[in-house]
């Protein structure tokens, strides 16, 4: 609703009143409606002030009502209103502008932000464009170039930046809503032709064309198949060759096809996902709103290589005091080095100071006994490992926390090398830990709510996504990868490429293939655990069981390469060549094409043609079915957990929605049936026989994602 106030004797004051973030549903904008009219028909009302309750304009349009039936006061018409009205109408903005949010400001004749508000058209990012004339008014206010900025990418800006955009009249440190009261005083009665937006020419460089042509190319290239971005252009474009009403026309059209589309469902899916994440729980019935966090002041970290440097970065970054351990003098040098280039480059971007002296550094894990908190990141070597959380036990004050940064170890034996087991969980971040926004909270049976609740905390004031998941190895992400990877290599045994592969997985969106993927990460990470494991044989054997170990199907190919130094990237050679060693773009390689087919010879393998659709439901669906394990393990509480995992730590296109969401879109039951084609056509590779979880939910009539989690938990009582 909208609650309706005369303030300083002639300022009709509107407030926005629907908690949290002010969103426009029916009902605010029934609100709007009937207190502008209000204000509009009342004569002591020389001019408006719309504001939004608690410190925030408006969230824009209400997310949730985009998928039920549409009811209340269209936006457009409202917005209309606003800025034909013959009284100036003033929008006072604090905390948030976004999406419709801004819309209706820039419906508004002033706007007056808060230094601390940020205002944006972030539509893009939930697969839509901004439909209540955003499209068709930035640009004329702030011109083509700038507006298609900030509609395609869908960025937050400052009010300083708003300011120097022209997107904002006047930005103060002081109440917002009280200046834009008084600035409503001092503009009232003034004419208000030259404030309407919609009115404007929309200003625009001569060549046109080319700066269209030469966007779309670019936001082709970025958007990896989103369709979004491509209807953000082709509408800004409208603005600027059509008059404004034929625009608004152009705009409603565009929207109407993103509205309904895939993608905006999964984006949307996305946004609510990564919220609820936060609202964690534990098979133990613990939760996110009766565990209690632990404040942490003092971190430490142990091991600074390519993880503990960026982990320590992140830390002093939060704020937090930070004790830095690295027993080996030559890493120990070149961490601190690093570590100071990585903070100040992060304070130049942000125009802030680097936080040199929140760490301290040592060659000595003693210097840790006071901290409240510890993130281990030494070698990934289970006896190294244990013996360091033997050492923390005892060296570390009472009730420190114990967290381990492994990517697949047993958190639960580290925990069991410690006095109080409870006080460990495993903070898996990922590279660079300074930059990626994921961070899996890993609990064992014996890990305390207290030390999940306090990881999770922490978490969120560095600034990451965090997910709790269970103990198990690979825990979610690189559990659910190792089919994705294995998979990849069954296709090049049978006659794909690495550029088909990789190809097929870009085309569906992900940033980079499996194999420029591995190539980047070093194809020397995977060796080591597979020799751990037991897997490795060396040398090119031939025969039926130099492709199976330990009873499945198992290929070779990456060892092989990696006993050829080819370790990726780094060595210049991997699945793929590079100009030298550390260069970045993947070339052709003729050595890798004829070291494959002599393979396929030595085998006895026929070549066959692979197409893309085999590539992505092999890859894809053996890493799905792997998620419905995890689902049906407890492990994951939820098909929001893995998604969010797989779209902020392992670059799923978002627009997809995540392996789960894009599983219930393709349908659970094709997703089974594929499964169950390409199990019976390689019965040796046990994680393609389709889950039982999976044959359980098509069984009972394929539910919609958002009903899996208790459609398991009522599948889990029946057992
Ligand atoms: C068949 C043909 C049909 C044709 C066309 C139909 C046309 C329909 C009319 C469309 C007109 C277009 C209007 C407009 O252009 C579209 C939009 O405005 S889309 C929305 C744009 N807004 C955003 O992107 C902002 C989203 N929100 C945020 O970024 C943040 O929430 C925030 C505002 C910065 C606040 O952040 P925080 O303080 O951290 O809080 P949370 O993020 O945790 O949020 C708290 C709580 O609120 C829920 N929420 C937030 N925003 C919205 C929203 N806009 N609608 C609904 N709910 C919202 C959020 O989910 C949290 O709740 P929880 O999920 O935890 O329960
Ligand atoms: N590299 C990644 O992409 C990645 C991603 C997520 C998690 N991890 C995990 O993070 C951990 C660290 O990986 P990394 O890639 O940073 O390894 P790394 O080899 O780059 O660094 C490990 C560092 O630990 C130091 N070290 C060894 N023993 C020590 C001790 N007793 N005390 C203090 N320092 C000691 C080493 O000298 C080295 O500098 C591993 O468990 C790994 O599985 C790695």
């Amino acid at each position: 609703m909208a609650q309706f106030t005369r303030v300083s004797r002639s300022v009709g004051l509107i407030t926005l009143q629907n908690p949290p973030v002010n969103a426009l549903s029916a009902v605010a904008r029934q609100g709007i409606v009937d207190a502008v009219k209000r204000a509009l028909s009342d004569p002591k009302v020389k001019s408006v002030v719309i504001c939004g309750q608690n410190g925030i304009f408006c969230g824009g349009a209400d997310i949730k009502e985009f998928g039920t039936n549409i009811t209340g006061p269209p936006l457009v018409p409202m917005i209309h209103a606003i800025e034909a009205s013959n009284k100036p109408v003033v929008a006072a903005i604090e905390g948030s502008a976004f999406g419709g949010g801004l819309e209706l400001a820039l419906g508004c004749h002033y706007r007056v932000a808060h230094s601390k508000a940020k205002l944006g058209l972030t539509e893009v990012t939930l697969g839509l464009l901004p439909a209540a004339g955003g499209t068709q008014r930035l640009p004329r206010l702030i011109g083509v170039p700038a507006a298609l900025n900030l509609i395609t990418t869908g960025r937050h800006v400052t009010a300083a930046e708003a300011l120097q955009l022209g997107i904002v009249d006047q930005v103060t440190d002081h109440n917002a809503v009280d200046e834009a009261v008084k600035f409503a005083l001092s503009v009232a009665g003034k004419s208000l032709d030259a404030r309407r937006i919609s009115t404007y020419p929309c200003p625009c460089p001569s060549d046109v064309d080319a700066l269209f042509e030469e966007v779309m190319q670019k936001v082709r290239q970025s958007a990896r198949g989103a369709i979004a971005p491509i209807a953000c252009v082709q509408a800004v474009r409208a603005a600027a060759t059509l008059p404004y009403s034929q625009g608004m026309e152009r705009e409603q059209e565009l929207m109407a096809t993103l509205f309904t589309s895939g993608q905006a469902r999964a984006l949307q899916y996305c946004f609510f996902a990564q919220r609820a994440v936060g609202r964690w729980s534990m098979p133990s019935g613990a939760r996110w709103d009766t565990s209690k966090p632990r404040s942490i002041h003092k971190a430490a970290v142990i091991g600074l290589g390519t993880m503990g440097r960026g982990i320590a970065v992140a830390l002093a970054q939060t704020g937090l005091s930070v004790v830095a351990v690295e027993t080996q003098e030559k890493q120990f040098m070149e961490a601190k080095k690093m570590v100071s280039g990585m903070m100040e480059r992060g304070a130049k971007r942000h125009g802030t100071a680097p936080p040199l002296d929140k760490i301290t550094y040592s060659q000595n894990i003693q210097a840790v006994a006071d901290v409240d908190l510890v993130i281990e990141a030494v070698f990934e070597d289970m006896a190294l490992k244990e013996k360091v959380f033997q050492q923390l036990s005892t060296i570390c004050k009472q009730g420190t926390f114990l967290c381990t940064n492994t990517s697949a170890l047993d958190v639960d034996h580290l925990a069991s090398q410690t006095r109080n087991p409870e006080l460990v969980v495993g903070m898996h971040f990922f590279a660079p830990a300074h930059v990626m926004k994921l961070l899996e909270v890993v609990y064992g049976p014996r890990s305390s709510p207290q030390a999940v609740a306090t990881a999770m905390q922490l978490g969120k004031k560095m600034g990451k996504v965090s997910v709790a998941v269970g103990n198990c190895r690979g825990f979610v992400g690189n559990r659910m990868l190792k089919p994705y990877l294995e998979q990849a290599l069954f296709l090049l045994e049978e006659g794909a490429t690495p550029e088909l592969v990789d190809g097929a997985l870009e085309e569906f969106g992900f940033a980079l293939g499996v194999f420029k993927m591995s190539d980047l990460s070093g194809l020397d990470v995977g060796w080591k655990v597979r020799k751990g494991d037991g897997l490795v044989e060396p040398g090119l054997a031939s025969g039926p069981s130099a492709r199976i170990r330990q009873g499945r199907r198992y290929s070779p190919l990456g060892d092989l390469l990696c006993e050829q130094g080819r370790f990726g990237q780094k060595t210049g050679q991997g699945w793929y060549r590079y100009d030298k060693p550390g260069s970045r773009v993947p070339r052709y390689d003729p050595w890798l094409h004829s070291f494959l087919e002599e393979y396929r010879t030595q085998h006895g393998i026929v070549a066959r043609r692979i197409d893309q659709q085999e590539v992505l439901e092999r890859c894809l669906y053996a890493l799905i079915n792997e998620g419905f394990r995890i689902l049906e393990d407890g492990i994951a509480a939820g098909p929001e957990d893995i998604d969010i995992i797989y779209v902020f730590g392992y670059s799923w296109p978002r627009h997809r929605g995540g392996p789960m969401f894009y599983a219930s879109m393709v349908g659970l039951a094709k997703v089974l049936e594929r499964l169950e084609h390409y199990h019976q056509a390689h019965p040796d590779v046990p994680y393609m026989q389709p889950c039982n979880l999976l044959r359980r939910l098509v069984a009972s009539g394929s539910p919609p994602v958002h009903k899996w989690k208790e459609a398991i938990k009522k599948l889990r009582s029946q057992l």
